[in-house]
């Protein structure tokens, strides 16, 4: 019973669920007509404009959710469950019965006939759990489960049944067309796994939004998809909390953020922010790169305090009185009576822009005390005219002064003096050194910046003024976060939670916490929950073995996933003689492009340009990743600079000259690990130079 079913001729089951297919499509034409068909009618009733311009552009949302996309099946699997389990008898109690009493269809969003009987139930409705969590042992009030098969025009061709009511009766590991979907030829950007998510990762998908979550998981565990179903859920569930403040997904790089940018709004999600960290913190264009000492120390979290201490270095009290002139009196106030309304203001914990603000407030209660005093009547208008006074906002301009993130953290690395005041006691005199802004720029307007700048500045802009949170943010590769970073997305998350997924044996930032409990100390979230995910659906067993023999030196301690799949032939180690490399390169891409589906080469930075050129003379047509935004679309060669290769994935990779990628960065085993864990099916390394020492091992 397990096996799936594609007759040529369809048989009467496919017949049936073609025909339910097609009822769920014009019923869902129906709904999004109604909707924009009420859009005309409100606007003649209700006339407040913006009211109006409110309600338009909520059902232009709902109709864009609404459009039946002609390559996305509107179901994916069938649950039948026991008599009475989902539908009541009687209709007043619960949704009203489906055609077939309690069977219902699994889908991508919630479809209801003019009656209001659920043709497709959305996989995010509670019930749709039993879809991915029921099984023999707690079938949780199914009988039988069933999955579809499409063909590439969203066709249904074939399903498969699953008997939830005696054990040993289901297929093995899913079945037959879940493992299609994992060994499906990939192309172009990610595609959403709503269809196939397994158990273990359902669990995290939906776990509480209150709680932060923390997912370990080696390569192709399924991390990200995790983490963009888990967005499309909580948003689902929460939606009016979340729109307030807003969710974001934060990648490691723009070719990261393009690969998994059809995820989403194929779930039917098109308002989440999806962001690199540097495009996050913006505070001024990176130009530089750090030496590594100069990346650790401005990565670490001893930076912010630096950066405090010189922030707060600023406010002093005037040598001079401060006189206020009303009509043809004057008051005064003097410097230890300012040194007393700045102690107190700096013990209050306030953000230091806000101090300036309550500065002003302060004086001006001073100065009417006195006025009162001597007998003058006030009021607020009176209040507001001492505090706007020129003196007065001269005082607070001077003995609190305006501070610029970009000014502040130019000055404090610019000006050695300034820094070893600052950094007494909690950087070395060769940290301090290594930090200090190299050449002499002139000015903040015309100084290099670095990643790691932008986070110090970030930090400092945080100082100054605290900034609007997200409701959550997904933060994926977190492994190579510094803790300074860290600590500017956790200023983003203010009181939200946030879902961390990574993989501490893929950290290739030297500057990078070696844990999680660390970073999540960094995050503002100790009491994250930790999961980890270790079964495998991208890398077949052989390549993930081969890649493994790196976990001992890189992360000891840390386990290979568990493949789900060997295919044969799956790994090829060529070793070539220098003069036959390049022949033996373009070789093996040929080779590959034989092949179904996306096809990788990953090499080191610097060798990757001269190698596109080969290929491109040898007609193989490769894109550029990096330089063309359109890489993974449009072309079936992709050449890929290591170190943009993370979180990406192709059918086939050829991984050119490991030593050249192992030796070009300081955690360059680390990085050699992602490059050889991107295939889906086949792993080409191309070598003239001996393979780094734990590779040749076993
Ligand atoms: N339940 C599933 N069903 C089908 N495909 C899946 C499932 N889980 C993961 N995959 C596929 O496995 C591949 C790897 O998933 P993903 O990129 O999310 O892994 P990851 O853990 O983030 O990997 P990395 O650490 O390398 O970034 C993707 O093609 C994804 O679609």
């Amino acid at each position: 019973m397990a096996e799936p079913s594609a007759a040529p001729e369809p048989d009467v089951e496919i017949r049936a669920e073609r025909a339910h297919l097609a009822a769920a499509r014009a019923a869902l034409r129906d709904m999004r007509a109604n909707v924009l068909g009420t859009e005309t009618a409100l606007g003649d009733i209700v006339g407040d404009k913006y009211t109006n311009e409110v309600l338009r552009r909520a059902r232009a949302r709902r109709a864009e959710e609404l459009v039946d996309l002609p390559d996305v099946p509107l179901f994916f699997g069938r649950l039948d469950f026991e008599p009475g389990t989902v539908f009541d008898s009687d209709p007043a109690a619960g949704p009203p019965a489906g055609p077939d009493g309690d069977r219902v269809h699994i889908g991508r969003r919630h479809v209801h006939d003019a009656a209001g009987t659920p043709l497709v139930l959305d996989w995010r409705a509670p019930i749709s759990v039993a879809f991915y969590r029921a099984t023999p042992d707690d079938p949780m009030g199914v009988r039988s489960r069933r999955r579809y098969g499409f063909d590439a025009r969203a066709e249904l061709t074939a399903y498969e049944d699953e008997s939830l009511t005696s054990a040993g009766e289901g297929p093995a590991e899913g079945g037959a067309l879940l493992a299609a979907e994992i060994e499906r030829p990939r192309s172009g950007p990610m595609r959403d796994i709503v269809a196939t998510i397994q158990p273990e990762q359902d669990d995290l998908v939906r776990a509480p939004l209150e709680h932060t979550l923390c997912v370990q998981g080696a390569p192709g565990t399924g991390k990200t998809a995790v983490g963009l179903h888990r967005i499309a859920y909580l948003l689902y569930h929460q939606r009016k909390r979340l729109s307030r403040s807003g969710v974001a997904i934060i990648g490691p790089n723009r070719s990261f953020l393009a690969y998994i940018r059809n995820v989403l709004p194929a779930l039917g999600e098109v308002d989440v922010t999806q962001t690199t960290v540097e495009d996050l913190l913006g505070h001024a264009e990176v130009r530089a790169t750090d030496t590594p000492a100069a990346a650790r120390v401005k990565g670490d979290a001893r930076m912010a305090e630096v950066l405090r201490r010189d922030l707060w270095s600023l406010p002093a009290p005037p040598a001079e009185p401060l006189v206020v002139q009303r009509g043809s009196r004057r008051w005064r106030l003097y410097p230890d009576e300012l040194g007393h309304l700045l102690t107190e203001l700096r013990t209050r914990g306030v953000a230091y822009g806000s101090g300036r603000d309550l500065l002003a407030h302060r004086i001006a209660h001073a100065v009417l005390s006195r006025m009162e005093a001597a007998g003058e009547t006030c009021d607020d208008r009176t209040h507001n005219q001492v505090r706007r006074d020129r003196a007065v906002r001269a005082a607070v301009n001077a003995a609190w002064p305006k501070a610029d993130p970009v000014r502040l953290v130019f000055g404090l690395l610019t000006d050695p003096e300034r820094l070893a005041r600052a950094a007494e006691g909690l950087l070395t005199p060769d940290e301090q050194a290594a930090i200090l802004l190299p050449g002499r720029p002139r000015g903040p307007k015309s100084a290099r910046w670095s990643t790691a700048d932008l986070a110090l500045i970030d930090e400092a802009a945080g100082l100054i003024e605290r900034p609007a949170g997200f409701g959550h943010i997904v933060l994926d590769e977190a492994q190579d976060l510094t803790p300074m970073q860290a600590r500017a997305i956790a200023r983003r998350a203010g009181t939200g939670s946030l879902t961390v997924l990574g993989d501490i044996a893929q950290t290739t930032v030297s500057a990078a916490p070696a844990d999680w409990t660390a970073l999540l100390a960094h995050l503002g979230r100790p009491e994250a929950r930790l999961a980890v995910l270790d079964r495998g659906f991208r890398v077949p067993a052989q390549i993930i073995d081969f890649a493994a023999r790196l976990l001992p030196v890189i992360a000891p301690g840390l386990g290979a996933p568990t493949a789900v799949r060997r295919t044969a032939g799956a790994l090829r180690v060529t070793a070539t003689e220098p003069h036959r490399h390049l022949d033996a390169v373009t070789d093996a891409c040929a080779r590959a492009l034989r092949g179904q589906g996306s096809v990788g080469l990953i090499a080191a930075d610097s060798d990757l340009p001269g190698l596109h050129g080969e290929l491109t003379r040898a007609g193989l047509a490769p894109s550029l990743l990096g330089e063309d935004p359109d890489a993974l679309e449009g072309a079936r060669l992709v050449c890929v600079p290591a170190s943009l290769a993370k979180g990406l994935e192709f059918d086939a990779v050829v991984a050119v000259e490991p030593a050249r990628i192992a030796a070009a960065e300081e955690r360059g085993l680390h990085r050699l690990y992602v490059v050889l864990t991107r295939a889906v099916s086949t792993l080409h390394v191309v070598h003239t130079q001996p393979l780094p020492e734990p590779l040749r091992a076993g």
